[in-house]
């Protein structure tokens, strides 16, 4: 039987989330299988809620890491996609049972059985870990192509921050010239929302809580405008003037005063995870007919799309590139929201092992 490869990351091993060098197993190279030599990793708000047991469902040892771009070392007989030495990306999953209804209509990332790139069961009984790594072994079919041209560090994280807001803001017409975006959280995700809605030709609105990021949101990433979430008369002026917003916020907040903000029949898109419910009473979207959806990622061909029109615009996101040895660091950097906006392992350039 065919070996599998031997792979070094840096694992969450308990509750404390703190990581440390993990020496594991990628399987076997299948027919359909390309090996990724990991370039670049994005530190996601969701790592660190997985790595501390936020969400309650970490099954440690945790390799977290789902913006993740690399270069393909190895395809299997079946791989007519891709070849070595090809720049690809992998995002927040690996796998889906391609045959529900999600899967036959190219929305596999609602699959029930979606398989996540990391802290997840596959198929084969295995637990996923992901590209805090230096490797990886994944299906053609869940692999995306990097345009040419782009930063690798500044990509990675379109690979989930970039397609989780692109790709509703494609979903619910987000994305037409003249229409009022409002962007909730100005992070990760929050900052790709800008970036996207100004590529796409929006009116962008940031809303946040601290007064603070008005400079940084309006000089440094272009939007139009800025709301303080906290001042009633700001928000009251603001009122009815939104098509869509897109709230990603990481923390239980408000979702009423973001509601009043949509014109009638306006959408609300939830991105964000806090692990504290919404609290969202009838009165609130009855009145204009209001609408909330949540969204998961994107869906593969989704996330394509993302990446080429990100190529096409020159859209990455802005990012702090750091060493493995710093991800401690950076996870609690993140967490005190000190970073701008992204950090990024860069994994190739990293001593991985217990040495490090
Ligand atoms: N739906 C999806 O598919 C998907 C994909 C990726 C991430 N997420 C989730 O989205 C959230 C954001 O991820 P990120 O990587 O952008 O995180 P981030 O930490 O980079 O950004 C979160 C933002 O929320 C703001 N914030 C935190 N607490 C707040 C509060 N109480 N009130 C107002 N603002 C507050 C922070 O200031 C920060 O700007 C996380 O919960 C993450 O798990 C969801
Ligand atoms: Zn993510
Ligand atoms: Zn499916």
């Amino acid at each position: 039987m065919a070996k599998g490869t031997p792979a070094t990351g840096w694992a969450a091993k308990d509750p404390s989330g703190v990581l440390s060098p993990y020496s594991f197993s990628r399987r076997a190279l299948k027919d359909d299988d390309v090996t990724i030599k990991v370039l670049f990793c994005g530190i996601c708000h969701t790592d660190l809620h997985i790595a501390k047991n936020e969400w309650g469902n970490a099954l440690y040892p945790v390799v977290p890491g789902h913006e993740i771009v690399g270069v393909v070392t190895d395809a299997g007989p079946g791989v007519k996609n891709f070849k070595a030495g090809d720049t690809v990306g992998v995002g927040y999953f690996v796998d889906s049972c391609r045959s529900c209804v999600s899967c036959g209509s190219g929305h596999e990332n609602h699959c029930p059985t979606l398989v996540l790139t990391s802290n997840a069961v596959d198929y084969d009984g295995a637990t996923t870990q992901g590209g805090f790594s230096d490797v990886l072994v994944v299906d053609q079919g869940y692999v995306v192509r990097v345009p040419e041209g782009l930063p690798l560090d500044g990509a990675a994280p379109l690979l989930c921050a970039g397609v989780t807001v692109y790709s509703p803001m494609m979903e619910f017409g987000l994305n037409a010239p003249g229409k009022h975006l409002g962007v909730v959280g100005l992070g990760g995700l929050g900052h790709m929302a800008v970036k996207f809605g100004k590529a796409f030709g929006m009116t962008v609105t940031v809303i946040s809580s601290s007064p603070s990021k008005r400079e940084e949101a309006v000089e440094r990433l272009g939007a139009d405008a800025f709301l303080v979430s906290q001042d009633p008369e700001q928000m009251k002026a603001a009122a009815g003037t939104m098509d869509g917003i897109i709230d990603t916020v990481s923390a239980g907040h408000p979702i009423v005063p973001l509601l009043e903000l949509l014109k009638p029949r306006g959408q609300l898109v939830v991105v964000g995870a806090p692990s504290t419910p919404l609290e969202l009473p009838a009165y609130a979207i009855i009145g204009g007919g209001k609408r909330v959806a949540g969204n998961l990622v994107g869906s593969i061909g989704s996330c394509q799309a993302m990446l080429d029109f990100a190529g096409k615009h020159g859209i990455t996101a802005d990012v702090e590139v750091v060493k493995m040895d710093y991800v401690n660091t950076a996870v609690e950097r993140l967490e005190r929201n000190d970073v701008r906006y992204r950090f990024v392992i860069d994994v190739a350039g990293s001593q991985l092992g217990a040495a490090a």
